[in-house]
């Protein structure tokens, strides 16, 4: 049943969203983080995805939007407790995604110990990318992620500054639950995530692979 769906168009199948925090050690710096120990995740709701030509909306609770630019892996083929060696086996491919954050609820949520779906989960808090294919992207671990808002830089990675690999992070979640055909994560932020308005314009990419362009909008309570 698998192959009937074409794996271009995965954020269609209202599959998992799950996000890898403080995979950086410059990004949980500045968030005054210590570093992990063993990978720290969490999830979106699949209708947290927005496609280019839709705008970001900041929820009506939030005054503290932030951006995260982050590498997408897809997932190919269901992975269930697969060990490192095995597990780009179950890659399909990538995208360029964005951790959208409501900064401020997600202070709130850690002072008072509640989870992070309000300040990660909110509808449109995961922009991505066109599909990238597996076989344009030979090292996944070397490659450079940018964010850019309204045309200034503010964000600049490589992915080969995560603490944990890919393969790492795809065993280490796959002993927890089994990761199903089109579901996608999101590897973690670099260093320089910061605040954005309504009406700012975003543009992230992959160097030399795509890049992709987004508006931030205002939600209004009822909308
Ligand atoms: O909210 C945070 O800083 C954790 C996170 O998502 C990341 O490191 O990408
Ligand atoms: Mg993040």
């Amino acid at each position: 049943m698998a192959s009937s769906r074409p794996l271009s168009r995965f954020w269609e199948w209202g599959r998992n969203i799950v996000c890898v925090g403080r995979n950086y050690a410059e990004h949980a710096k500045e968030m005054g983080s210590a570093l992990p120990t063993e990978p720290l995740f969490f999830l979106k709701p699949s209708s947290a995805y927005v496609r280019e030509g839709s705008p970001i909306f900041r929820p009506y609770y939030c005054r503290n939007l932030h951006h995260e630019v982050e590498l997408g892996v897809v997932i190919g083929k269901r992975a269930q407790a697969v060990s490192q060696e095995a597990a780009m086996e179950h890659v399909a491919g990538y995208a360029l995604c964005l951790d959208m954050t409501a900064r401020d609820t997600q202070e709130e949520c850690k002072k008072k110990g509640l989870p992070w779906t309000l300040a990660k989960g909110f509808g449109s808090s995961c922009p991505v990318s066109d599909f990238v294919p597996k076989e344009k992207i030979p090292d996944p671990h070397k490659l450079q992620i940018w964010l850019k808002v309204n045309g200034k830089l503010r964000q600049e990675g490589d992915t080969s500054s995560m603490i944990f690999s890919i393969p790492y992070l795809i065993s280490y979640i796959s002993q927890v639950f089994p990761l199903e055909e089109g579901d996608l994560i999101l590897t973690g932020s670099p260093k320089g995530v910061g605040s954005v308005e309504a009406n700012d314009e975003i543009e992230a990419g992959i160097k030399d692979v795509l890049s992709m362009r987004f508006k931030v909008a205002q939600q209004t309570r009822g909308s």
